[in-house]
């Protein structure tokens, strides 16, 4: 279930450049308005009014908290349910992605999208007392193509190339595994906070004023949730991801050269390529999403089509000056609209209580078996017959109740332990009797 909204943010402008209607019942709309420029001639046939369609549309003054509301709430409450999700910001440098994905530092009212969902989250599982959670947190970073886990803790380097390099592996069922990338168990809100300091603090030591390597990279906190009833072998895993791509200007339009340019390229690319996938996931009948080549589109390949709920957040500096981006932004925001997803349930059993249940299940088999076609076992008791059939003689024997019985089928093996058992529990007996008169004759 795909969504799209979009954070315009409002520059001082000289001139209005866009109008946003926002109707309740058709949706809202953002229509940006560029007026014929006489230095281009008098035969212009250039477009002078592009209008989009976006499911909400927030403008600079709009509360973080009303964001958090708006777009990353319903996204936690299905990642809660069991279902993947994903949020992404999209838009030029400078257009207010971090700011909304992470937030801001000044105040406290500034924190963004990762911080609340983070308190959303921890609040509900408090809540929830039928349930037991457990939740994992890594940090992706991809700057030119590589992978870097923000969370390694050493703070040894002050360069993104001195941590760990994530490596992509795949499993012969296609599914991606990311070595290298750690993935830290945070028991509480505090700890996940903490967490996420560490990566951003790893994300900042890594830039200089020359180098602002976050800008020029795609940032993916993940949240990975299992959940599961007291006792219940089945288990429901969701993740959610939270994206803060690389700022999307166009190269043409940036004059880059030397490393810039480098960046630039990739980011492009990279950006590209998740269009094409986005493009592949909407067109019906499509057999084969093109995942494979970018770091990005890999990683988010659960979490773009299949089973996962979608929402992208598209950000604009709505000025004069960056028209063409905007307008170029709202173009891709209304591609990803066109994905449908089918979102199915995350759930799996837990191996070692389903092997558990397994071997009682085939137990009481053999024993069914047994007892039908009167044959008996040779072989040996497991160390699980032994610790259940211990229990049930210890009952037996301290049940005061005279008329208490004992069912162990019938298998002889059962017998054999019990008679052996109770001649152990007698001969004990009898010693301590024997030693009780010795004492009094004494
Ligand atoms: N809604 C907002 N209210 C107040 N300040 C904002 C808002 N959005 C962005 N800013 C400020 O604008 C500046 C640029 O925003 P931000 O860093 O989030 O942009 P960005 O799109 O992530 O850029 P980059 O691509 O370089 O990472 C920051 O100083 C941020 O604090």
């Amino acid at each position: 279930m795909p969504e799209h909204m979009s954070r315009v943010q409002l520059f001082t402008l000289t001139q209005p450049v866009y109008s946003v209607d926002n109707d309740e019942k058709t949706g809202a709309s953002l229509e940006f308005l560029v007026p014929k420029d006489l230095a281009d001639g008098f035969v212009n046939n250039k477009r002078e009014c592009y209008k989009f369609r976006f499911l909400k549309l927030f403008d600079q003054a709009a509360k973080q908290e009303e964001i958090f509301e708006n777009i990353a709430k319903p996204v936690a409450d299905s990642v809660l349910a069991g279902y993947n999700g994903t949020i992404f910001a999209y838009g030029q440098t400078g257009s207010g992605k971090t700011f909304t994905i992470t937030g801001g530092a000044e105040r406290y009212s500034d924190r963004g999208i990762i911080p609340r969902t983070l308190s959303y989250l921890y609040e509900c599982f408090t809540q929830d007392s039928s349930m037991v959670y457990t939740t994992h947190v890594s940090y992706l970073e991809i700057y030119n193509e590589i992978g870097y886990d923000l969370l390694d803790s050493r703070h040894e380097g002050s360069r993104l190339e001195d941590l760990p390099k994530v490596v992509i592996m795949e499993d012969p069922d296609q599914n991606i595994h990311l070595r290298n990338l750690s993935l830290q168990q945070s028991a509480n809100e505090e700890e996940a906070l903490n967490l996420l300091f560490l990566g951003d603090t790893n994300r900042m030591i890594a830039e200089t004023p020359m180098n602002q390597a976050s800008t020029r990279s795609h940032c993916i906190f993940t949240v990975h949730l299992c959940r599961r009833e007291p006792g219940s072998a089945t288990l429901r895993r969701s993740k959610l991801h939270l994206v803060d791509l690389a700022g999307s200007d166009r190269v043409s339009k940036t004059g880059l050269n030397g490393q810039l340019l480098t960046e630039a390229k990739y980011i492009n690319l990279s950006l590209h390529y998740l269009e094409q996938v986005i493009i592949a996931l909407s067109e019906k009948n499509r057999s084969h999403i093109p995942y494979r080549n970018s770091m990005l589109t890999s990683v988010l390949r659960d979490s773009l089509g299949g089973n996962c709920m979608t929402t992208m957040i598209a950000t604009m500096a709505v000025d004069k000056r960056n028209l063409d981006e905007s307008i170029s932004t709202c173009r891709f925001a209304q591609r990803v609209s066109l994905i449908k997803n089918e979102a199915i349930l995350n759930e799996e059993l837990d191996p070692a209580l389903l092997i558990a249940r397994l071997k009682r299940e085939v137990q009481s088999l053999k024993e069914d078996l047994a007892m039908v076609t009167g044959e008996q076992r040779d072989d040996q008791l497991t160390v699980e017959e032994i610790q259940m059939l211990e229990e049930l003689v210890k009952a037996f024997l301290n049940d005061s109740d005279p008329d208490v019985t004992l069912s162990l089928g019938p298998d002889m093996r059962k017998i054999q332990f019990f008679k052996w058992k109770l001649s152990a529990w007698a001969l004990g007996l009898c010693s301590e009797l024997l030693l009780d008169i010795l004492q009094t004759k004494h």
